[in-house]
């Protein structure tokens, strides 16, 4: 089906059509008989990609699917999402990452990308088939233990040294487990002592991230560094990316979630389990760094880690609950809301074009001109849009967002040509 996308605003600015033929790909005329789409006043970008979602499936699917994340993940404006491996079972080998790949085909709404497991089941000991998953359909080339730290320092080292050979990266989750163990469970500080809640302090993140940017630069490889919560940790960012441009032979990247930019730690008063989150809630200092460096591209992406739990695993006393909130759908809306002054452009770029590189997705984050795949999304930008978890496409209902008022909206979503989102409602298969 072509597609006339009419009156659209290319990344804010000017008014323009865009035409998209019955291949999904964007042409430079109008085609015969296309469906049209009036985007007046709409915000036209390059489809989002996520570098961080957890999808459940396989083994959670009462939490999520792959399906229903597609689904999230479409409302959200998103055209690519990574599926990270912390599944039932692992994705750890060629078999299981081709598995997830085929399940986000068949879904197809946005282009499912599996993560794969640095190391055999997330145990930290054993490399995973690293090279065997890059090889198969799904050609991996995103890995990560996530939802755990490699934090061995001779694994993280190897592992470097493995996904270098086909230009492949490791995104870390930052947590030295002997300074913030599993119990950890809120910001360390005035606050977590006055609730009586294990301390998760930023210096467990910080140590690790300064190791591993040296293990990078050591073994001339790429590190990313996942889900960034502290000022330290951006300190840390900053000379090393300094670093690796003058020395040119390896790289550091870096996320932050929607969350870590508009949330703080003062929201556990009330020890309400949705607020809990791995790495937790920061105080107002690091959020207010975490946003200056997203603006400035030391921090290069902005990442989901949509972490969906069922209610029986996440309305539990604090301590007890599952970590993880849901984030897909409400990203844009959320960036928009704590960065308002991050030009289109800007949103672009730390949504969609960085992401896709990091990511190695040389057909996401494309300019939106003649010759690229359609991928893209219609965004309404003054719009105030009240969440409702409810009204959420994702099977879980963990969602901190819930009935607060945050700017932009997500029209329209088109995957490869096809309409997958209209008028703000799904138009599935
Ligand atoms: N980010 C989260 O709070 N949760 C993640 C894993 C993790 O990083 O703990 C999950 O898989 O639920």
């Amino acid at each position: 089906m072509s597609l006339v996308i009419e009156g659209a605003s290319l990344l804010g600015e000017g008014t323009t059509d865009l035409y998209v033929d019955d291949h999904g790909m964007l042409v430079d005329s109008a085609p015969a008989g296309a469906e049209r789409i009036d985007a007046a006043g709409l915000v036209a970008l390059p489809g989002l990609v996520d570098l961080h979602t957890h999808l459940r499936e396989p083994g959670r699917e009462d939490a999520e699917t792959i399906l229903t994340g597609s689904r999230a993940a479409a409302l959200g404006g998103y055209t690519a999402v990574l599926a990270m491996a912390n599944t039932t079972p692992v994705t750890d080998t060629a078999e299981a990452a081709t598995r997830v790949w085929e399940l986000g085909r068949e879904a197809g709404l946005v282009h499912v990308q599996p993560v794969g497991a640095v190391t055999r089941g997330l145990g930290g000991e054993e490399l995973a088939e690293l090279g065997l998953m890059h090889r198969s359909r799904a050609g991996v080339t995103v890995f990560s233990d996530d939802g755990r730290c490699v934090h061995d320092a001779r694994v993280m080292r190897r592992g470097l040294e493995y996904v270098k050979a086909f230009g492949g990266v490791v995104s870390q989750h930052s947590q030295d487990p002997s300074l913030a163990g599993p119990a950890a469970c809120c910001h360390e500080g005035e606050l977590s002592g006055r609730l009586g809640l294990p301390g998760w302090p930023g210096i467990a993140e910080e140590v690790i991230v300064a190791r591993d940017v040296m293990l990078a630069r050591h073994t001339s490889s790429r590190v990313h560094v996942a889900h960034v919560s502290t000022a330290g940790s951006v300190d840390v960012l900053r000379w090393a990316k300094a670093r690796a441009e003058r020395d040119g032979t390896w790289s550091v990247t870096a996320e932050v979630t929607p969350h870590h930019l508009l949330l703080t730690t003062d929201l556990l008063t009330g020890y309400d389990p949705t607020y809990k989150v791995n790495p937790p809630l920061r105080p107002q200092d690091d959020v207010d760094a975490l946003r200056e460096a997203l603006a400035d591209g030391t921090i290069d992406a902005v990442a989901t880690d949509h972490a969906p739990h069922a209610r029986h695993d996440k309305e539990h006393a604090f301590v007890d609950a599952a970590f993880g909130m849901v984030g897909l759908e409400t990203a844009l809306a959320v960036v928009r809301t704590a960065l308002p002054q991050l030009s289109w452009p800007d949103v672009a770029r730390v949504m969609s074009v960085t992401p896709a590189r990091i990511a190695g997705l040389a057909d996401q984050g494309r300019p939106l001109t003649p010759g690229s795949p359609a991928h893209v999304v219609l965004v309404e930008p003054d719009a105030a849009l009240t969440v409702d978890r409810d009204a959420s496409a994702s099977l879980s209902r963990n969602n901190p967002w819930h009935g607060r008022s945050l700017t932009s909206r997500v029209v329209h979503t088109v995957y490869a040509g096809r309409v997958t989102v209209r008028d703000g409602a799904l138009v599935d298969a």
